[in-house]
């Protein structure tokens, strides 16, 4: 390849009129100069390898459609590379997750709501995308007739004040025109005194300040239990009422007719109230790893990885927002060595939060096509995680049939070996039809990146992977 800096300029064009005698010094000189811009060319490409051999620098570009795991992913590569800054973080996570858990809250009281079977009969579309089975044909959500939750007038009145809450953490943390969390407590301070009596965190300064403050974990704050005004009071008050709504069969009858499967929406911390809700409560990192906050715009995270013999890389990895909105700022970071790209495939009777008329699993197939006949990324090398395979085994044992959403499947058995399988080939199928360069070879893998003993070793063979490629293309192997 030669370099945009060459000194070697065009060619000698002879001139009619010009001799054979006067020609030759010319060719002369332009062969001494071109053999001069050649040595510079290679000694500038040599350098360039040797600069990116010290630098060893490997970036890589995290894309999928919104809620499909490229967060939660960076997550998983913080905990495993920086696990100091992980936990240094995981106090402020707590706000996330109080908010996650009341949303689930609300979503359940607006469910059983009478008003909403009214609202429902009316307009079927869906509130929640993410946690909401669309119809198939042969069981239509059921609206008006079904289960009645005879305690409901009890539960709404009970978990009254957490409404309250819900609107205070929302504002909190939600960046303005957005409908869903984006971003932790911007500063103690902020935190611990939005709206004057609300805390979260621990102001560091102030008459307010609680009484015991200790650490024990660096860094980490404690002792906001023992500040009244403190949002773990309300939560802790309202546990019984939470775990009571949560535990009543009737209302799980009725989020079943109603075919709202909480356990798949962002941020599901129902099964754990009592320690949620706990005064003491610390995010663990599970809890870390499940909590949902929308990413907007592009973030860079830096790692430095050293392992074995490897004497150490340095990692940039690009998180982008996968909301429809948010695609247009991917491709200023298409310069990456390799791409990661998520398609959570248990979505596929699911529909984007940002156009209800579209399928989650048919936006994924074709933001997969897009990304992988992209001429710009020809030479990038791209893994792929078919995520969220926890939630697919779920969902196909609890009877939901992949072919009354895909018709293509036909009757191929609905198991998770057998559809696991049929993405497989399907995404390794679009990849090898459109990609530009066909020496590039695909890596797959089945992931729940939730799942930090699963994902693991799945990102230390990632890792080995980019490298490689990496050092592929610098022709160092
Ligand atoms: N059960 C399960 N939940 C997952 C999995 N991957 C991600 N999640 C959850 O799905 C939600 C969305 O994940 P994120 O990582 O925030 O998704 P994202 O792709 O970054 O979404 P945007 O920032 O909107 O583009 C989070 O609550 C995650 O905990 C998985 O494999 N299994
Ligand atoms: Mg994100």
């Amino acid at each position: 390849m030669s370099s945009i800096c060459s000194v070697y300029s065009l060619p000698h064009t002879p001139s009619p009129k010009e001799t054979p005698e006067e020609r030759e010094p010319q060719m002369q000189r332009e062969n001494d100069a071109k053999n001069i811009s050649d040595k510079i060319d290679e000694m500038m490409g040599q350098e360039r390898i040797e600069r990116q051999k010290s630098r060893a620098e490997v970036n890589v570009l995290l894309l999928g459609q919104s809620e499909s795991g490229k967060s939660t992913t960076l997550k998983q590569f913080q905990l495993l590379h920086t696990p100091f800054a992980f936990h240094t973080e995981r106090i402020a996570w707590r706000a996330v997750i109080y908010l996650n858990l009341l949303r689930s809250v609300r979503r359940i009281l607006d469910a059983l709501s009478p008003e909403r079977d009214v609202d429902d009969h009316e307009d079927e579309s869906v509130e929640d995308s993410a946690s909401v089975i669309i119809p198939s044909n042969d069981h239509p959500p059921s609206a008006i007739s079904g289960t009645r939750v005879p305690n409901y007038d009890m539960y709404r009145q009970r978990l009254e004040p957490l409404v309250h809450w819900e609107e205070r953490l929302t504002r909190l943390l939600t960046a303005p025109g957005e409908d869903e969390p984006t971003h932790l407590p911007l500063s103690w301070q902020e935190s611990g005194t939005i709206n004057g009596s609300f805390r979260l965190t621990p102001t560091m300064t102030g008459g307010n300040r609680p009484k015991s403050l200790k650490s024990a974990h660096f860094e980490e704050i404690e002792g906001w239990w023992e500040d009244p005004d403190d949002l773990v009071h309300a939560l802790n008050a309202c546990a019984p009422a939470m775990l009571d709504l949560w535990k009543d069969p009737c209302v799980r009858q009725r989020l079943e007719e109603k075919r709202l499967r909480l356990k798949e929406s962002a941020g599901f911390y129902l099964n754990d109230i009592p320690r949620i809700t706990a005064k003491k409560y610390i995010p663990t990192d599970a809890d870390v790893l499940k909590a949902r906050l929308k990413t907007i715009g592009v973030i860079e995270h830096s790692f430095h990885i050293s392992s074995g013999t490897n004497r150490g890389v340095q990692w940039k990895i690009y998180d982008v927002g996968g909301a429809r909105n948010q695609r247009h700022a991917w491709a200023p970071y298409f310069e990456v060595n390799a791409i990661i790209f998520l398609a959570p495939i248990s979505a596929f009777d699911q529909v984007l939060t940002e156009d209800h008329r579209v399928n989650r699993l048919e936006d994924s197939l074709l933001l997969w096509k897009g990304v992988t006949s992209n001429k710009l990324l020809a030479n990038v090398n791209i893994v792929l995680f078919l995520n969220k395979c926890d939630l697919l085994q779920d969902k196909l044992d609890a009877g939901v049939r992949l072919n009354h959403h895909m018709v293509s499947y036909g009757d191929r058995p609905n198991d998770y070996d057998s559809v696991s399988k049929y993405f497989r080939n399907k995404f390794g199928a679009i990849h090898q039809s459109v990609t530009p360069n066909k020496e590039r070879e695909l890596y797959i893998h089945l992931t729940a990146v939730t799942d930090t003993s699963r994902t693991v070793t799945i990102i230390a063979d990632v890792r080995d992977i980019i490298i490689r490629g990496n050092l592929r293309s610098l022709r160092l192997v």
